[in-house]
């Protein structure tokens, strides 16, 4: 008899593991608030990395990613299946089925998905799928596929997150348009923080959000963006300022549509790994009043993950 081959992964050269020992936040969260954008990685024996992966990243166990929710005073958690799993959604399903129901997934299918691979997603807590256009992480999937995924998701009432780097938006957005499902942008379309927040690129960005409703903005990854900090990191409480004008536009314009994450375990950063509890921290610098700040944490993130207690 054969027995289950031993799986070794090498760590991407120059990969920076996750920070261990976050502080406390200082900011305290509101009752309820969900972390609506975060992965787990493997762990890679038990959920072995998809071949076609552009990264090999350290192991983030959903024991980890709770620990963490609990030691930031979160309640809940959004996961969002990681390119390196591919369109094998185990880890992540099982980290939501895991969670008690204080969890809910996005997932990655490919074109050709059966109705009852998708039911058994929902099933499981999936809500949504991640339709992926940056050509560092993912083989850009062609459009007619998209959409055939789009068309069959609908009746389960999810909704699609896209991740596009803002020089490609002009290219995208009449196929964000057209497709029938809600949208939810990643990291606010991965804006070019040295430009202006008032020039061409976001105002793209934010005429997207104005062209339908029902377009959400994830206001997420300061750490991501930033080109001068300073840092989330020694105690630093004023971090990421060159993000803050526009994440805080989009909180000021869409106050029910936006969402907030911390984006552990962070993949693929280069410069330096951010301390989570400070990045709690910045929130009130983009989402200055209570109630902005109870909408952006748990009203939004529920209506959208957890239409059924509202
Ligand atoms: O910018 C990234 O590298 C990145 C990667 C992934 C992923 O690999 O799924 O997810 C993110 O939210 C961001």
């Amino acid at each position: 008899m054969s027995t289950p081959q031993k799986t070794e992964f090498e760590k991407t050269p120059g990969w920076l593991d996750w920070y261990a020992g976050p502080s406390i936040p200082r900011f305290r969260l509101p009752a309820g608030a969900v972390d609506a954008h975060c992965h787990v990685f493997g762990p890679g024996e038990e959920f072995p990395f998809a071949p076609e992966r552009k990264y090999t990243p350290c192991d983030a166990s959903k024991e980890q990613l709770y620990a963490l929710r609990d030691h930031l005073g979160f309640a809940r958690n959004v996961i969002v299946q990681a390119t390196c799993h591919g369109a094998d959604n185990s880890a992540m399903v099982d980290a939501v089925q895991s969670s008690g129901g204080k969890a809910r997934g996005v997932a990655t299918v490919r074109p050709g998905v059966s109705e009852d691979e998708l039911q058994r997603l929902h099933d499981a807590g999936v809500r949504g799928v991640r339709f992926n256009f940056v050509k560092r992480l993912v083989d850009v999937l062609p459009m007619d596929g998209l959409r055939q995924v789009a068309d069959q998701i609908g009746p389960l009432g999810w909704h699609i997150v896209i991740y596009f780097e803002s020089q490609e938006l002009p290219g995208l957005a009449d196929f964000f348009l057209g497709l029938p499902v809600p949208l939810v942008v990643d990291h606010m379309g991965r804006p070019d923080v040295t430009k202006d927040v008032d020039g061409p690129e976001f105002t793209g960005f934010l005429d997207l959000m104005r062209a339908r409703d029902d377009i959400w903005c994830k206001v997420t990854c300061p750490e991501r963006l930033t080109t001068t900090g300073p840092r989330a990191l020694g105690g630093e409480q004023a971090a990421y300022r060159d993000v803050v004008p526009f994440a805080k536009r989009v909180v000021e314009e869409f106050p029910d549509r936006v969402l907030w994450g911390t984006d552990w375990p962070h993949p693929n950063l280069k410069d330096h790994m951010p301390d989570d509890g400070l990045l709690v921290d910045w929130i009130p610098s983009i989402a200055t009043a209570e109630e902005s700040q109870r909408k952006l944490l748990v009203d939004n993130p529920m209506r959208l993950y957890w239409p059924e207690e509202g």
